[in-house]
This record gives C-alpha cells, structure tokens and sequence, in this order.
C-alpha cells in the first residue's frame, strides 16, 4: 500500500471528497482504514481519516504530499464505521468529515498546533556552536538559551516559548528567518491521557532484603520505604501517592532511593472513571414471565444464529422490557459479542445505569453528555481497547467502537431526542439500524408508546424505512394493573368557581398521599407553555428584538430572555406601549406549582426538577436518590420526570396540563402528547401498591387524552394513522425541511423562490413532481416557501420548504443538489441553505 485517501477536516463544502497521500515507509504498518492522521493541506496541517488503502505506482503520481503523521496507536475508527459515515452521509446530506467526527468524543477533536524545533542543519547533535550560529562567532546570550531550551526539548510549542522567553519576539522571529529554528505544525488532541505516578523495585527482592541489613541508620526513612516494598512485592507497581500517604513519608526520601538505583518511579494509564468508588448492587437474571420468555426466545434465535433482525419490543409500562435487554444482552456477551444500549439523554438515571452495571459490572462503559471530556473519552477508549463488552449511551453512543457488535437496543425509541438537530443531523435509532445491518447484529427497539413510523414498518410492509418483527407485552411483569386514571376537565373547575392550577380531585388525591405517607409524581408539561409576559389592559406580549419569538421570565435574575439568541433585558414594571401596571407573568412554570403547593399543603416536602435545577453536575442524580430515600413526598418536574423511573411508594401521577403542547406547529403533537401522557402515567403504581393517575386538561375530549387515559395504543394509532394518510405525512411519506437563510429579507425571497422553482423543475424533467394523492409509487411534493416557524434567528431572516415524498427515487440527492447549485451560481457568502431529511422538528 503506498497511497492513503484521506477525509480532511475542513469546513468547506469542495474538500468533501477523498484525497491521496503517500505513505512514507515508516508509516506504512501504522497506516490503517480508519486511521487519523495529519497531512498538510494547502498551508497548513490537518487532521483526517484514511478511509481507504491504495497501492499505486509512485512515478506516476508526481506532487503527492506524504502523511506527516499517525496520530493513535490504534485506529479510532473501524472500517465499519467508515462505511457507516459514507452511507450517513448520503442519507442526511451532509458532508463526509461531519459524519467522521460526530462519531468520535471530543476529546480527539484535534486542532492543528505550531511546533518549533531546531533547523535541519543545526539539529545534528555533533553541531558545534560555530555551525550553529555561522554568521556570528557570539552569537548573544539570549539566542544561546533559546537555542538550548529548545535543542533540550527537541520541540516546543509556540505557547511553551513565549512563555519561556516573553521578551524574545524579535530575535526568535530572526533566528527562524535564519533558518536556526525551524516552524512545522503537528496536531494536538484536546485532552490527554490521565496518568498516574507509581513507584516499584527496580532490583530484584532478594537483593533489597540484603540491602536492608546494612542500611545506614541515618536514611530511616528511606529504610523504611525499602521494607514496604518488598513487604508489597505482590502488589508492585503501587501509586506513589498512596505509598506517601501510608508511610507518611516525603517525595525527597522516594527520590534519594531512585537515585541509589533501588527503586523506580513509572507511569501508568489511568481512566477517569465517573462512577469510580461506587457499588452497584449486583443481579442475577430473574425467571422470566411467560410473556417475557416469549419475547426473549424470538429474540435469542436471531443472536444464536448471529444474524440480522430487527424488533419491535412493544411492552406497556412496567412489562419488564428491561429484563429482556438484559438477558439478551448476557446472551450476546457469552458469545464473545458486544453490545450497545441507547437510552434518551434525559432517563439516563443513575437508576437506569445501575441496572446494567449491577448485571454487568465493570464491563460496563457510560456515555452521555453531563460526564466531563476526559471522562467521556475514556469510557471510549474503554470501548475502544476492548476493556467494555456493554455501552450504555445517549445518541452518539450508537458508535461505540466495538469491533465484533452483536446486538443494539434502542430504549423508548419513540424519543425524539435520538434526532440530533445539529450537523450530521441524524437519527441514532435509523443509524443503529443500519450499522446493524451491515455488520450482521440484532437490534431491538423498546417503547410502551412506539413511534408511529416504527410500529407501522412493523405492521405493513413499507418502503421508507425498516421492517421490524413487533413483539408485544401487554400486561406487567409483577401481574399488576395499569393505573386508573381519569382526567379533569378544568373548564368545569373553572365555572365552578375553582381558579387555583390544581382540579378538585387532584388536591384531595393528594392530601391522600400525604396522609398515607405515600409519593406523587407531578408533571408540568411546559413544551409550548413559556412563562410569557402580557399586558392585560393592552395585549402587549414582550418579543425578542432579534428572533421573532416571546421572551420568557426568569424570576431569579428578575428578567426576560430570548431562549433561541440569549438576548435579556430587565423585566418591564410597567407596560412599554402603554404605561398600564397590570403588565404580568403568563405560563406556569415550576416554580409557581412548588409555591402553590407550599401554600395548599404547609409542610410538604417538595423536589423540583427542571433545568434550573440539575445544571450542576450529579444534582439529577442528587435529586432522585433524596426522592427514592422517601426525603420528599412529591417530584415535580417536566419532561424530565416522566421517563425510566421505577420508585414502588409512587401511587399518585399528576398531569398539571395536559394539552399546552396540542397547539404547537407540529404534526407530531398528539402523538407526543399520548407518548408523555402514557409513560407518566407509568410511573405510577408499579410495585405492590396501586396507582392512580388524575390528568388535567382543557380539551379532555382530544383523542389523544381520551387514549392515553385508557391506556389504548391500538385505537390511538389506527385514529392517528387515519390523519396522518389523509394530510400526507409521515409514516405515509417522507419529508426534507430546507431552510435558507440571509440577513437581508429581499434577497431571502429571491432567492427561496429560486431554490423552489429550481427543484420543481428538476423534479419535473424526472417526472417525479406530483402529487401524493395519486396512486403512483414514486411521488414528490413541496409545499413552500414559506417563513420558518421561527423567521428570524440571530439576526438572520429564515424561509423553509418542505419536500415531501415517497418511494425509490433520490429525492435527498436531488434536494442537496438543488441546493448546491444555487449556492454555487449566487456565490453569496452571506446565503445558508440546510438540510433536515426525516425532521423532528419542522422549525
Ligand atoms: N421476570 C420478572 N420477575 C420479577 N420481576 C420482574 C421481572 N421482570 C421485570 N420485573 C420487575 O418489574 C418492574 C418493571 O420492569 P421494568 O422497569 O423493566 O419495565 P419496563 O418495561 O422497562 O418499564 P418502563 O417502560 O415503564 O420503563 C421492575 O421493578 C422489575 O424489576
Ligand atoms: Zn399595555
Ligand atoms: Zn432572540
């Protein structure tokens, strides 16, 4: 092999194609697909990954550039992955490099850095001071030290000389010129390795207990150290810092019996380990229900067979889907496989990793965004190394370095937040599909509320996504019923003469739970819900300058905020339009239902939980365990409250508002609102005492409501379904959302209306452009363009349309080309067009 085609880490949309380096001959058993190296690039040096492996004729390729340098020991990437990053990115249009980093932690992110070293001639070490400085017989004291300093380290960077030499600019800018130092760039990774200092015999122990007998009397201490290790000989090499600590002795007595040759002091690797001196109580697989056998034998066959599937796990909340992923884990495992399990960020509970580190021990690595860069890449590197057999992770852990993957479990695979709204803008439930199917292993998606695209693939053979094998869990593992739940209609309250936020029943099931000494969960259900402020007398709603939207209360700081730019202003005490006091806070956030009940029911211990409250680092964790403890007898919180949670004194399930999000712009609305309905309703009752479930709601008669309080996923679907065939939307098509965007309004238009008539062309030679009520397989549509949801952003006006199409044709090729085109004709640097196949989001 002499020629590596690399992916360059550049941002720009012309380099997002392979290019050819030479494989210098010292390289070449280092070089592998999948390495990442750095190469020079026009002027400078960057970082990229080989992702194939070419043997050439080298005279007839004149002006290659060799590979400066391999930047791991092992590749970060393996050949499957490559693969994987080329197929993302075809199938979300984005390019290549994009696709390649958002596959590895941070850490590795390197960033090209200026090296400074000794010129070629002068770097001879038999150089004498006349070959060094030929022009001058003296040359002065500052260029000698400089000379020394970095002929001592072999290369400095520009930080450790300017440091160094604060004062030295000018002359370290002649001694470059002439050629006495020399400038290269190397890249450096964000985060090294942690290492720790050990101490061990550097003789053998026999030898070291003859020593001990004539030690001088007056080296004690040292004495001392001597004994301890050999007492430890089994234990050798020890961490310095804890020999120091035992013996109380100081570095100095350690460094003067390094220097008699008798003991050395090392390095070794460490991981910083997150969950490092904590137990997990172990477990033992349970006997599985009947229900759950049947599900596990379905499963077991494709992973004894090694072979390719895909599940669908549909089980109620409560079925014990948890049990079947672990035991099929344990399975994949005892096969000399690994395994990947995927869990929204926000039910990555400590509860949730001590279920499988308890079964799995430290085979188990953890991934997700609250562990610290070094942290997080060393759990990968634990991957990477082989030291982890499971990977428990949000989204980015669907690339998991494992080499020999066998099975990949995607927890509430419903969740939206496996779609990443950020560049590669993928969605790790379909990337896991695919890496599972390219390298033979199974894959199970678990939902007591499965999304519509999934459960339809699963029932009706369709061409847009997979198909999976449903498998169904209807009752619960311990043979417990579902909550009752009923749900309150707070116009009734409200003509009743009751203003509070809380329905009659709920505060009398309350004063129940608290009587009883039993808990509550309360959700706030805040999406499409912000604490806005209105003037009453005049309408007035304070907007965001920049971005078009409201702008929310922040009763801490005491001010408004914009929470797309950030923009805050101190909150008005009168109204700015027309000066009236009765200007107020709308919306209920947390805050005010923790005051509320404080005042209904004095004394109660109350845990919030939102985002103000578990920014710190462990508080989410901090939180639950004082709840589990029984240190509060209500958890109130959003989202966050309503996912993974098993607490057996949870009786009462509380659902402020029901509806605050059946409004929003989304054609997912009420599938998430049945989704967030169902799984709170979940958390209650699931141990041995009943549970109970009170759902307060403007619009009780909503379908979704009525099916969520009836624990109905079938009917709600088959009703959903009849929607979403009669609008054209998802699962019965797919949709591409291309926003544009510009700072000028006038040339956004044109050039929108450009992109549209562009593709509509196009579609149309292709005869693809139609509509999607024709019976035709292959159809594409496009509705727009149109202001975005949000139109203007950071100062930046936005227009979207949206394609919307079904069957085999490469409506994403042709979208990406459109866009393209248009890019490259306007040559506007101003002008941004993105892509976001399969959205979540139509904002
Ligand atoms: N075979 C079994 N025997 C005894 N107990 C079981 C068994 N399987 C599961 N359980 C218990 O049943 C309870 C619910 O199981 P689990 O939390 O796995 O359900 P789940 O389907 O993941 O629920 P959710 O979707 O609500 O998170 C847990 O307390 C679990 O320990
Ligand atoms: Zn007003
Ligand atoms: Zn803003």
């Amino acid at each position: 092999m002499d020629i590596a085609k690399v992916i360059v880490d550049v941002p720009v949309r012309s380099t997002d194609r392979p290019f050819d380096y030479l494989i210098p001959d010292d390289l070449k058993l280092w070089i592998e697909v999948g390495s990442r190296v750095a190469v020079p690039f026009g002027h400078r040096t960057v970082q990229g990954f080989v992702i194939s492996l070419e043997s050439g004729e080298i005279g007839t390729m004149p002006g290659l550039k060799p590979v400066q340098e391999v930047l791991d020991l092992l590749p970060p990437l393996s050949p499957e992955l490559i693969e994987l990053a080329e197929w993302m990115s075809r199938r979300y249009a984005c390019r290549r490099i994009s696709a390649l980093q958002a596959m590895l932690p941070t850490a590795l992110k390197g960033k090209a850095e200026r090296l400074i070293s000794l010129g070629s001639a002068e770097s001879d070490a038999a150089a004498t001071e006349d070959e060094l400085f030929p022009l001058f017989a003296e040359p002065d004291q500052e260029e000698r030290s400089i000379t020394e300093f970095v002929a001592k380290h072999g290369e400095v960077s520009m930080k450790q000389l300017t440091r160094t030499f604060p004062e030295a600019a000018e002359t370290v800018k002649f001694m470059l010129r002439r050629g006495v130092l020399t400038e290269s760039q190397s890249i450096k990774d964000k985060m090294g390795k942690k290492k720790l200092k050990t101490v061990e015999l550097a003789i053998s122990t026999e030898m070291a207990r003859g020593l001990l007998e004539s030690f001088p009397a007056r080296s004690a201490r040292q004495k001392e150290l001597l004994q301890f290790l050999i007492e430890m000989e089994a234990l050798l090499p020890l961490p310095l810092k804890e020999v120091l600590a035992v013996l109380q002795i100081s570095a100095g007595t350690v460094k003067g019996l390094e220097e008699k040759g008798y003991i050395e002091i090392g390095e070794i690797e460490v991981y910083r380990d997150p969950y490092r001196g904590r137990d997990f109580k172990p477990s033992v697989p349970l006997p599985l229900t009947p229900e759950q056998s049947h599900v596990y034998a379905a499963i077991a066959r494709t992973l004894e067979a090694q072979s390719h599937d895909v599940f669908l796990l549909h089980g109620v909340t409560g079925s014990g889907k948890t049990e079947i992923y672990l035991q099929s884990i344990q399975l994949c495992v005892d096969q000399g496989r690994q395994a990947v399990v995927l869990v929204p960020e926000i039910a990555l509970t400590p509860q949730m990793v001590e279920r499988f580190k308890g079964r799995f021990g430290s085979g188990v690595a953890v991934m997700h965004s609250r562990l610290s860069v070094g942290e997080r890449y060393d759990e990968w590197r634990k991957i990477r190394e082989g030291k982890a057999t499971v990977a428990v992770g949000a989204r980015s852990a669907v690339f998991a370095p494992f080499v020999n993957l066998g099975l990949i479990i995607v927890d509430e695979e419903h969740e939206s937040s496996y779609k990443q709204e950020e560049n590669p803008k993928y969605h790790a439930r379909d990337v896991a599909v695919r890496r599972a199917e390219q390298g033979g292993a199974a894959v199970i998606l678990g939902s007591a509320t499965p999304s519509l695209e999934s459960y339809h693939a699963a029932r009706v053979q369709t061409d847009i996504h997979f198909s999976p094998v449903l498998l169904e869990m209807p009752s619960r593992a311990l043979g417990n019923e579902l909550p009752a739940v009923q749900v309150v209609d707070m116009r009734d309250e409200l003509k009743e003469g009751n203003r509070s936020m809380f329905s009659r029943r709920l505060h009398a099931a309350l004063a129940e739970r608290l009587e009883r000494g039993e808990q509550t969960v309360l959700l706030l259900n805040r999406r499409g819900f912000s604490t806005f402020v209105m003037c009453r007398s005049c309408g007035y709603v304070a907007g965001c300058p920049d971005c078009d939207i409201s702008l929310t209360y922040h009763s801490r700081s005491d001010n408004l905020r914009c929470h797309y730019c950030g923009h805050a202003e101190p909150a008005p005490k009168v109204c700015p339009e027309c000066a009236s006091e009765h200007i107020r806070f709308f919306g209920t956030g947390t805050q005010r239902v923790e005051e509320e009940l404080g005042k209904l029911f004095p004394g109660m211990r109350v845990i919030r939980m939102d985002v103000d409250t578990t920014t710190e680092k462990g508080s989410h964790e901090k939180l639950l365990n004082q709840f589990r403890d029984k240190k509060a007898d209500v958890l109130l919180g959003t989202q966050m409250v309503a996912k993974g949670l098993d607490f057996p004194d949870v009786t009462l399930v509380g659902v402020i508002t029901a509806d605050s999000a059946l409004n929003l712009p989304d054609f997912r609305a009420a599938e998430k609102t049945f989704q967030l309905l169902t799984q709170v309703a979940g958390r209650a009752g699931r141990h041995q005492l009943p549970g109970e479930v009170v759902i307060q709601s403007y619009t009780p008669e909503h379908y979704s409501i009525i099916h969520a309080s009836g624990h109905d996923f079938h009917s709600f679907v088959r009703e959903e379904l009849k929607h979403r065939k009669s609008l054209h939307y998802p699962p019965y098509c797919r949709l591409i959302l291309v926003t544009l965007s510009h700072e000028q309004l006038p040339v956004l238009l044109r050039l929108a209306e450009n992109y549209a008539l562009n593709l509509q062309g196009k579609a149309r030679q292709l005869r693809w452009y139609g509509s999607l009520d024709k019976l035709s397989a292959d159809a594409l549509d496009m509705l727009g363009p149109v202001a975005s949801p949000m139109p203007r952003l950071k100062g930046r006006y936005r227009f979207q349309c949206i394609i919307k199409w079904r069957g085999t044709i490469d409506a994403i090729g042709l979208a990406r080309t459109v866009a393209e085109e248009l890019e490259d004709s306007v040559r506007d640097k101003d002008l941004q067009i993105s892509l976001d196949v399969d959205p979540q989001m139509l904002m």
